[in-house]
């Protein structure tokens, strides 16, 4: 089977969130499974575009509406990633800084959509399916069954992948416009609400829809942030895959970003060294148990909750207790984080930005990861927590309640509590507290967890055989 997959993001080229590492690994397992998966997504001006090896495979341009964009192809040549990698550079619109937060990131985003699919056009081979992901490709399925000049596209399947159904890219009708040519009787295809919605799109056109856990999908049916009763209405193509991770790059006994290996058998001694390194950089007490946060620091992750949970629960615990918080996002949450670190001195520190190296070792660092999720289409972070050997404590809320058991059920792995609350949340922490000092217990949990099997393996087998059950042979 050839897959073509179509993003904004992948790792390690381009990465905000976790949509970036399923982007970069799900297509690596489906071609060491013996299949042809490929990734074209935007060039944007990134380390890795400069400092890897490229061919040009594709000179062309695109309409916008009444704008013309010249649009290169570059093809990735030593298959550094373990699948065919193709960058679209739209010089002037995606050769950009940073990948979200334009003003024009609607036009950018059309526009890469647009000229992929004029790419596809062109090849005499066509691929088996096309699998979209997230709100900035969900246009593609639609175009690809309406748009005139995509006719030769008709029978491609098409897969979309919701992420996240927070956020559905929507915009006015007065950008209608900016679509290449299509009976405008079908317009209704597009729309949701009173506007242009790419995700509400994509759920209507597409042949198939996925969430990214079999818990969230059951979720959206009653919550998706509007898009309830159209979930509901196309329930039938709905199907909820539950994402894995790269065990190849989160791989506690290879990490090379690590001051110390480890794996299941050695994780004590390992752990502790990466604590203490950990604990030195971020001035605290190695001694104490240590919580840890990364994320985006939004509502849905319950951001705004950590300056309280934080506090409180270092004042309940006797300050016998640290936290590490690494991440960036509402700039009043990061607010209130600097003036909780002012109160609680020597047992949190933070780090704002992005930094994916100090990331790793923090998972091998700390005793536990603190996820108080309000929204959590599948959460990778808990994952890679329990790899590192590091106990997850979540609300039990979509993906987190599919891949984390509670401790005291049979074969439990981390902590689970229920309310996106404060005080629910430090109930939680303070069974983490009890639980690190009940040595024994607690390193059986966390051997667990390190054999706990969340590759790609059943996850990649599964969008295989949805694919098959769909294609035109
Ligand atoms: N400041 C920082 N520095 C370094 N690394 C950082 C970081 N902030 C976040 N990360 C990393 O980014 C990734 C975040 O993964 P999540 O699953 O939480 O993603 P996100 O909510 O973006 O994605 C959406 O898509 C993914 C993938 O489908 C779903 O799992 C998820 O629930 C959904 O919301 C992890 O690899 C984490 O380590």
């Amino acid at each position: 089977m050839e897959i073509l997959h179509v993003s904004a993001e992948c790792y390690p080229v381009a990465k905000v969130g976790g949509l970036a590492d399923v982007v970069g690994a799900l297509p690596k397992y489906q071609c060491l499974a013996g299949h042809m998966a490929k990734v074209v997504m935007p060039a944007y001006n990134t380390r890795f575009f400069h400092t890897h090896e490229f061919e040009l495979v594709h000179q062309g341009g695109t309409w916008l509406g009444h704008d013309w964009y010249h649009v290169n192809i570059w093809r990735e040549t030593t298959n550094v990633l373990g699948f065919d990698l193709y960058l679209l550079d739209i010089p002037g619109l995606l050769d950009k800084d940073g990948v979200y937060g334009h003003h024009n990131d609607m036009q950018r985003f059309l526009a890469f959509q647009v000229a992929v699919l004029d790419w596809l056009n062109e090849w005499q081979h066509q691929p088996d399916v096309v699998h979209c992901h997230d709100h900035h490709t969900g246009l593609v399925p639609f175009m690809m069954s309406h748009s005139y000049k995509y006719e030769r596209l008709r029978n491609i399947a098409t897969v979309f992948t919701i992420h996240n159904a927070q956020y559905q890219g929507q915009f006015g009708w007065d950008q209608l416009y900016l679509l290449p040519g299509f009976d405008l009787w079908k317009a209704g295809l597009l729309g949701w609400d009173g506007a242009i919605n790419p995700m509400a799109a994509a759920i209507k056109c597409a042949w198939r829809f996925t969430t990214v856990s079999p818990n969230y999908m059951q979720e959206l049916f009653t919550s998706a942030n509007g898009l309830e009763a159209l979930m509901n209405y196309e329930k039938g193509k709905a199907a909820g895959i539950l994402n894995g991770i790269d065990t190849n790059v989160w791989n506690p006994a290879t990490d090379p970003m690590l001051p110390a290996a480890y794996d299941e058998h050695t994780f004590v001694k390992g752990k502790r060294e990466n604590k203490e390194q950990l604990c030195e950089e971020f001035d605290l007490d190695p001694e104490l148990p240590l919580i840890s946060f990364i994320g985006r620091l939004v509502a849905d992750k319950g951001a705004d909750l950590l300056p309280e949970i934080i506090g409180r629960s270092i004042y309940e615990q006797k300050q016998q207790l640290n936290f590490i918080l690494l991440g960036s996002g509402d700039p009043h949450v990061e607010w209130s984080l600097q003036q909780t670190k002012l109160y609680t001195g020597k047992n949190f520190n933070l780090q704002f930005g992005y930094n994916e190296a100090l990331s790793h070792r923090i998972y091998a660092g700390s005793d536990f990861l603190l996820m108080p999720s309000r929204v959590e289409p599948c959460g990778l972070n808990q994952m890679y927590a329990l790899r590192y050997g590091t106990v997850p404590i979540v609300r039990s809320v979509g993906g987190l309640k599919d891949t984390v058991t509670d401790f005291g059920d049979p074969g439990g792995s981390g902590i689970r509590f229920i309310h996106a609350a404060t005080w629910d949340a430090c109930l939680a922490v303070g069974r983490a507290v009890q639980l690190y000092h009940d040595t024994a217990r607690f390193q059986d949990i966390r051997e667990h967890g390190m054999q706990l099997d969340n590759s790609w393996d059943n996850s990649a087998a599964a969008y295989l055989q949805l694919y098959s059950s769909i294609i035109v042979r």
